[in-house]
């Protein structure tokens, strides 16, 4: 399977509505504290409108309610590690992207075998708080050394004029969200994510 190197996140199904068509090959789907029964409704409209586009969506967090309607991507923090059941994920099909910070949680990612690790955050995000400030383009060329096979996400502060550094560094996949939903013109960034990605020699493969 291949991956898509641009790996917009977004909050909504009415973005992936919105920029999805544009040409995006990988999305996901980051919805935060709402009801459970808003975010089932989102990832079906979601699953819908990637499925038309030839988009492979991914959900944040909520595993349960991806296997339920059948998603096939699921992105776990360490937090929601502590509570996953991975056997069942991987029973029910679905591929699994974990996110780390620093070696302890590297270690903790590999063991399960994901199908890919993300690191952040690369550059400084306005988007949560969180207590590592930058890790910089050294850990991104340090984790793909540490990593063997696995593809490796960029993420954090990550921007089309930043993407090309993160590539050189060693990083397969780039992720933003903020860099497109604060753009006073997404639908012209998303183009020019296109552009700044599509150059970038083959893609990630999982
Ligand atoms: C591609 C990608 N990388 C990292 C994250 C962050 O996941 P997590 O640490 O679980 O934090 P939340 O996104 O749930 O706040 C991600 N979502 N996607
Ligand atoms: C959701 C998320 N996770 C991160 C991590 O480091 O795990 S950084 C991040 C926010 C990414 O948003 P932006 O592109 O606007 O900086
Ligand atoms: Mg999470």
């Amino acid at each position: 399977m291949k991956l898509s190197r641009f790996y917009p996140v977004f909050d909504s199904s009415e973005w992936i509505e919105r920029l999805v068509p544009l040409g995006i090959e990988l999305v996901q789907l980051r919805i935060k504290d709402c009801q459970e029964e808003h975010v089932r409704a989102e990832i079906k409209k979601a699953k819908a409108l990637c499925a038309q586009h030839n988009c492979t969506l991914v959900i944040n967090d909520y595993w349960q309610l991806a296997i339920e309607l059948g998603c096939e991507w699921v992105h776990l923090g360490q937090e929601d590690l502590d509570t996953a059941d991975i056997t069942k994920i991987k029973q029910a099909g679905l591929k699994i992207g974990i996110s780390t910070h620093d070696d302890e949680e590297l270690l903790r990612a590999c063991r399960l075998e994901p199908d890919y690790i993300a690191l952040g955050p690369v550059y400084p995000t306005i988007l949560k708080k969180m207590k590592w400030h930058q890790q910089g383009l050294e850990k991104v060329t340090e984790w793909k050394g540490k990593l063997d096979q696995t593809p490796l996400v960029a993420i954090g502060g990550m921007s089309v004029e930043r993407a090309e550094g993160a590539f050189l560094a060693g990083a397969d996949i780039v992720a933003a969200v903020t860099d497109i939903t604060l753009n006073s013109d997404p639908e012209a960034r998303i183009k020019e994510w296109l552009n700044a990605c599509k150059n970038v020699s083959n893609e990630a493969t999982v």
